[in-house]
């Protein structure tokens, strides 16, 4: 925040349109006035009749068991000190607004006045009724200490002072982490901390329950280092007084210290202090908004340290926000009485291990990085990882259950975790089980533009996440080059450059001369057409040397959709290959055909086209329901579209009897079962909305995924070529790494299905 136009920004932000920055938002219909008879007078009084005879109906009739109560009296703001509560709103909001968009629990901010122990303790007691969990926020030392002391005796909702232990667990994590990377042991390591406050204590406590060695440690206060001869200090602080008679400043402190925790104000480490620590040290500089050194100056001043600090816009980000709303949401989900020891020791674990699993692409994204992977700029995950809600709520839950303080117990793990994506509107179920499958026998997938960052970024990713082995094709140096200049470590993959290979290219060559001798290919030709990359890769799979090809990342469709063709052809009984985009969407997942090969399909080869794709939908445990759009329904209008759809749904009708589809029909009746019934009452697909959807044109069917991409925000994975003997599988041009990686998932499943059916004892 030092630049000035960040400082103008900052104010915009909060006072531009509806000032601050949380509303309330009703949950409920409120539409007519049946609704408002229902959620007010005379409705309401029902569940308060409920909740009076049994007070526990609280949490079945109201918002409590998701709401969470942030509450300061702005005594130590940041680290911008007693300004009191009004002006510690902004914080509170803010803590509000992460509380919402990282785990989806609502919260009251409550600034208030009050600053003796007693008359804080009464107004947060007396708030009980309302709220399913208590997060303090703000509230200087000492009396912080008292004040939580007192009212985890005193309530029975889980409470946190988030200063105190949302950063003990999150500065917990990353020192484990950080010793690990530097060859330290916390058993060992010298430490210096800056700051005796509410935050400080509680992370030396933890880290002294982590391992650390009091005698091994130093700590000061705004008056200098804690010793058992000051008489200002508390018996809390007294506790970590030195013995040591060596220092006198923080600076004597900093001389062969392995690790400094800075939890006091900006600006008072200096470069020299950090120089004369100890080989490899860590540095922890967390007062916000200025770190006690500057994170430029600090990484200048040597090259074999750990930075870290409180801050958003520097690596190693050690700061609260990757604690309390996962804390919370474990706690509230278990219906938890309390946050104890064992909570937060299953959060820091989580949190430590979490950074040492591969980073998802969506995270790189959100940072504008290209491959952030556990080291010296990666202690802990970022903030924006989604994968925190996950690993974080369920571990603390876990412990919640496991140490007896749960009110409600979790059996089935997998349902909780889908229930806990699901909270960031996301659930991408389909894809998740697509990926576990894929991961249940990876295969091998040939990658024919591997000379490109981006498939070798997708090839890392699904190395690393056990989904198929990559084969790489191009040129040997070229790609070595781009893995080494983006840090990729993909082992020992195997390169093959088709351009320099001779005793394969000789078998392949002579393969595609035989098959299309007759189709005006010479054996010259044939050389020749092998060092393209994508002919190299489809014999690669004819051949059974890999699994799957995946290509056209940076070629048109038709160029690398006929070597497949040459080279594997079309299933057995089948008469033509088509495309299908899995759409999946925040009403669920929906599946698009033919969105790439046929243009204007007869009827006849529309009926080709459904059958391929429901086959496909079939595959992947999903039951289809198949709608034939048009713009007509169901005879409605003539013209040659309408009538060509119709004539399809005649022939599937006749011929496949027992699928479930019908048209042809407009996209809103087939989605919207209500109008269906209302309108078409004879419909065979009422009911449920369909799932499949067939276009007439490739036109139409184009058109329509591209508008769900970018108005409907559906995530478009695809396109799925249907109805190759192989497993061939064709990028959009441009793709994302993220959609690479989600086609050779579907390319390996598809080809764990190939296999099962050529090999059905296999
Ligand atoms: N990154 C993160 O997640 C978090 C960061 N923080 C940051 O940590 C800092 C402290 O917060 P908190 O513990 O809540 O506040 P407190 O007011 O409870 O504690 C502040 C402590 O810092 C000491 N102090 C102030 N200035 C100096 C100085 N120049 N040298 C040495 N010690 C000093 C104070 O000394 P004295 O006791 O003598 O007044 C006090 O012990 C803030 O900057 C805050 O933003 C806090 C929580 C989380
Ligand atoms: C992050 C935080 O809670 C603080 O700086 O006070
Ligand atoms: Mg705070």
């Amino acid at each position: 925040m030092n630049k000035p136009n960040r400082k103008q920004d900052a104010l915009n932000y909060h006072a531009k349109g509806r000032p601050g920055k949380i509303q309330v938002v009703p949950t409920k219909p409120t539409n007519s006035q049946r609704d408002l008879t229902l959620a007010y007078s005379p409705g309401v009084a029902e569940p308060c009749l409920r909740i009076a005879e049994n007070v526990e109906d609280v949490y079945k009739y109201t918002a409590k068991s998701n709401l969470v109560a942030v509450i300061s009296n702005g005594t130590a703001v940041l680290g911008l000190g007693n300004i009191g509560p009004e002006a510690s709103k902004p914080v509170m909001e803010g803590k509000g607004l992460l509380f919402k968009i990282y785990a989806d629990i609502d919260v009251f901010d409550l600034e208030v006045n009050a600053q003796s122990v007693d008359d804080f303790v009464n107004i947060v007691k007396a708030l009980e009724p309302t709220f399913g969990g208590v997060n303090l926020e703000d509230i200087s030392a000492p009396t912080c200490f008292e004040i939580e002391r007192r009212l985890k005796a005193e309530m029975n909702i889980p409470v946190m002072h988030d200063d105190q232990h949302g950063t003990a667990i999150i500065s917990g994590a990353a020192l484990i982490n950080a010793c690990e990377i530097q060859g330290k042991k916390l058993d060992e390591i010298k430490l210096v901390v800056n700051g005796a406050g509410a935050a400080a204590v509680s992370c030396t406590k933890m880290y002294l329950s982590l391992g650390v060695k009091k005698e091994n440690l130093v700590m000061f206060d705004i008056n200098g280092l804690l010793t058992p001869e000051r008489t200002d200090l508390d018996e809390i602080r007294l506790d970590f007084a030195t013995q040591r008679k060596d220092i006198s400043n923080l600076a004597d402190a900093m001389k062969g210290a392995d690790v400094f925790v800075g939890l006091s104000a900006g600006n008072v480490v200096t470069p020299d202090m950090l120089i004369s620590m100890a080989k490899n040290p860590i540095v922890f500089a967390m007062a916000n908004p200025e770190p006690e050194i500057n994170y430029d100056l600090a990484i200048a001043s040597r090259d074999d340290i750990i930075m870290a600090t409180g801050r958003s816009d520097f690596p190693n980000q050690v700061n609260n926000v990757l604690g309390f709303p996962y804390i919370f949401r474990g706690a509230l989900d278990v219906r938890a009485t309390a946050i104890n020891e064992e909570m937060k020791i299953a959060a820091v674990y989580a949190i430590a291990e979490m950074a040492k699993k591969p980073v998802p692409e969506a995270v790189n994204l959100a940072y504008d990085m290209t491959n952030l992977k556990f080291g010296r700029d990666y202690i802990i995950p970022k903030p924006m990882d989604q994968r925190l809600i996950t690993e974080v709520s369920a571990a603390v839950a876990k412990a919640a259950i496991d140490s007896g303080v749960a009110r409600k117990v979790i059996t089935d793990w997998d349902a909780y975790n889908e229930e806990l994506i699901s909270r960031l509107g996301n659930n991408n179920k389909l894809l998740r089980d697509i990926t576990n499958k894929a991961k249940q026998s990876p295969k091998r997938v040939v990658f024919a533009e591997a000379d490109n960052y981006k498939i070798l970024r997708a090839a890392q990713i699904v190395k690393d996440e056990k989904i198929a082995t990559p084969i790489l094709l191009g040129n040997v140096d070229t790609i070595k080059r781009i893995m080494r200049d983006n840090e990729l470590d993909l082992g020992d993959v195997q390169i093959i450059d088709p351009k320099a290979e001779t005793d394969r290219s000789e078998k392949f060559a002579q393969f595609l001369f035989e098959k299309r001798q007759r189709r005006g290919i010479t054996l010259f030709e044939a050389k020749k057409l092998l060092t393209d990359r994508s002919y190299y890769g489809a014999c690669m799979v004819q051949f059974g040397e890999a699994d799957a090809l995946i290509s056209g990342l940076t070629k048109n469709y038709v160029s690398t959709i006929k070597p497949a063709l040459q080279i594997i052809g079309i299933e057995e009984g089948i008469s033509r290959v088509a495309g299908m985009y899995l759409m999946i969407t925040q009403k669920g997942p929906f599946f698009f055909g033919d969105t790439t090969v046929n243009i204007n399909p007869t009827a006849q080869e529309l009926v080709d086209i459904t059958v391929l794709i429901e086959k496909s939908v079939a595959q992947l445990n999903i039951q289809p329901r198949v709608a034939i759009l048009s713009y007509s329904n169901f005879g409605s209008n003539d013209g040659e579209l309408p009538e060509k759809t119709r004539e399809a749904v005649k022939i599937l009708h006749e011929k496949y009897p027992e699928m479930i589809v019908d048209g042809e029909m407009q996209a809103n009746f087939a989605l919207n079962p209500s109008l269906l019934a209302d309108n078409f009452p004879f419909s065979t697909l009422n009911g449920k909305p369909a799932n499949t959807l067939i276009f007439p044109t490739l036109e139409a069917g184009n058109i329509a995924y591209k508008l769900m991409q970018e108005i409907g925000g559906a995530e478009a994975v695809g396109p799925i070529l249907l109805g190759l003997k192989k497993p061939v599988h064709v990028l959009q041009l441009g793709s994302s790494v993220r959609e690479i990686v989600n086609m050779v998932t579907i390319a390996v499943v598809d080809a764990q299905i190939k296999c099962a059916k050529n090999n059905p004892k296999a």
